[in-house]
């Protein structure tokens, strides 16, 4: 078992990296101060695979344990399913004592996470990841939101969790095309903060597709140690941690325009990373041979890299207006500066979008 902490001054909490680790949930649960009623929340595709089990190991460590299925997919991430999983936490006698645990991808932690900041004004929080993308990114940092219709996560918090426990194991039943789309906010990590990282991806990002343990685990590791020392520096993104949000500019206006169907959140962060790299070209600000090198990791992890031909570029600077790190009228990109290092810039005009839009 390998354990990081992530530090907020006297918040701290654990995240347990262990192949296998979901028979120890209870026991893991059992070092906090939680009453022993909560609500496991999971959706239709995890909890055949996972959920019984989950929900065993918990009533073992003395849990009373309530069950909720969501929709598997972006579409659960909504007000909707907040508010059915709200009365499932009353019905459950859920006090603020008791916690939520989420068991799956970005999505289910994203909506419990909401869930359990708001219900009561706060209840504690347990994600447990169970796709690629949630193990190296959403289940830490402590981002939780829902989706709005004219926006990705317009509605959520900052509230962290209390205890992440990624488990490796879980990767084995994820979709081929569910891995690859977790590669992209892995690829992410490397174009923004380690150099080397990148380039180790770069020699072995095959075994990642293949699924190897022993390359999974340390990827894994490295993400969420990067994601901690992001996130510790600056827990609401007030500005460092803006960083994170690089390739999601475009990514997040690609998926809003497309009904949060037709692409992956991965898969759009793919094509975002490309696109602010393209920008960054021709703002002078990266080489081309190092751009080629983002775009062809993107393709070795059989990621889309350009935008859907009948998505119209206006309607993705309108988009982007919506963008949260939108200040005033100023839009705001991410623009690597060399593979390893990003900055951030409030000052790029309409004209400099829509060049950077076209292949
Ligand atoms: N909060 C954050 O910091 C943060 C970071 C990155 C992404 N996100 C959000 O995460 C979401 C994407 O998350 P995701 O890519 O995990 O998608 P997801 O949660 O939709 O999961 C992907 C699919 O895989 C299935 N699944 C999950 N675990 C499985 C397993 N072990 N075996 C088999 N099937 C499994 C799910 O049922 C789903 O169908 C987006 O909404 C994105 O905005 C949030
Ligand atoms: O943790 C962060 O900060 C990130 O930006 C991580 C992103 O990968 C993630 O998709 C996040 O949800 C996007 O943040 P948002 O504030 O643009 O919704
Ligand atoms: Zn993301």
């Amino acid at each position: 078992m390998r354990k990081i902490n992530l530090a907020l001054g006297e918040r701290s909490y654990p995240i347990y990296l262990e192949d296998g680790g979901l028979n120890r949930l209870g026991y893991y649960l059992q070092q906090l101060p939680l009453e022993k009623k909560a609500l496991l929340i999971t959706d239709s595709n995890v909890y055949p695979l996972y959920g019984e089990k989950v929900a065993a190991v918990m009533r073992q460590a003395g849990f009373q344990v309530a069950v909720a299925r969501v929709p598997a997919g972006e579409q659960a991430k909504t007000l909707e399913q907040a508010a059915r999983l709200y009365d499932l936490a009353f019905d459950a006698g859920l006090d603020r004592s008791c916690p939520v645990v989420a068991l799956g991808g970005g999505v289910v932690g994203d909506l419990a996470g909401f869930v359990a900041a708001t219900y009561m004004r706060g209840v504690p929080f347990i994600q447990v990841p169970t796709t690629l993308l949630a193990q190296v990114d959403s289940s830490v940092g402590g981002k939780v939101a829902v989706n709005h219709p004219r926006g990705k996560n317009i509605i959520g918090a900052f509230y962290q969790p209390r205890l992440v426990l990624i488990d490796v194991a879980t990767l084995q039943t994820l979709p081929a095309r569910q891995l690859k789309a977790g590669l992209a906010e892995v690829i992410k990590y490397g174009v923004i903060w380690d150099g080397e990282f990148f380039q180790w991806l770069e020699n072995n990002g095959v075994r990642l597709l293949a699924q190897d343990r022993d390359a999974l685990q340390y990827v894994i590791e490295t993400c969420c140690r990067i994601k901690a020392a992001v996130v510790e520096q600056d827990e609401t993104e007030q500005g460092r941690r803006a960083i994170l949000n690089y390739g999601h500019t475009v990514g997040h206006a690609v998926e809003a325009l497309t009904g949060y169907d037709a692409f992956l959140h991965g898969e759009a962060v793919a094509i975002g990373m490309v696109i602010a790299a393209r920008m960054a070209v021709q703002q002078g600000l990266l080489g081309y041979r190092e751009y080629h090198r983002i775009k062809q990791l993107i393709a070795l992890a059989e990621l889309p890299a350009e935008l859907p031909a009948d998505l119209a570029h206006r309607d993705i600077l309108q988009s982007i207006y919506h963008d949260k790190k939108v200040k005033g009228d100023q839009l705001v990109f991410i623009l690597p500066q060399q593979i390893g290092r990003v900055g951030i810039y409030r000052d790029i005009d309409e004209k400099s979008v829509m060049r950077a839009l076209k292949e």
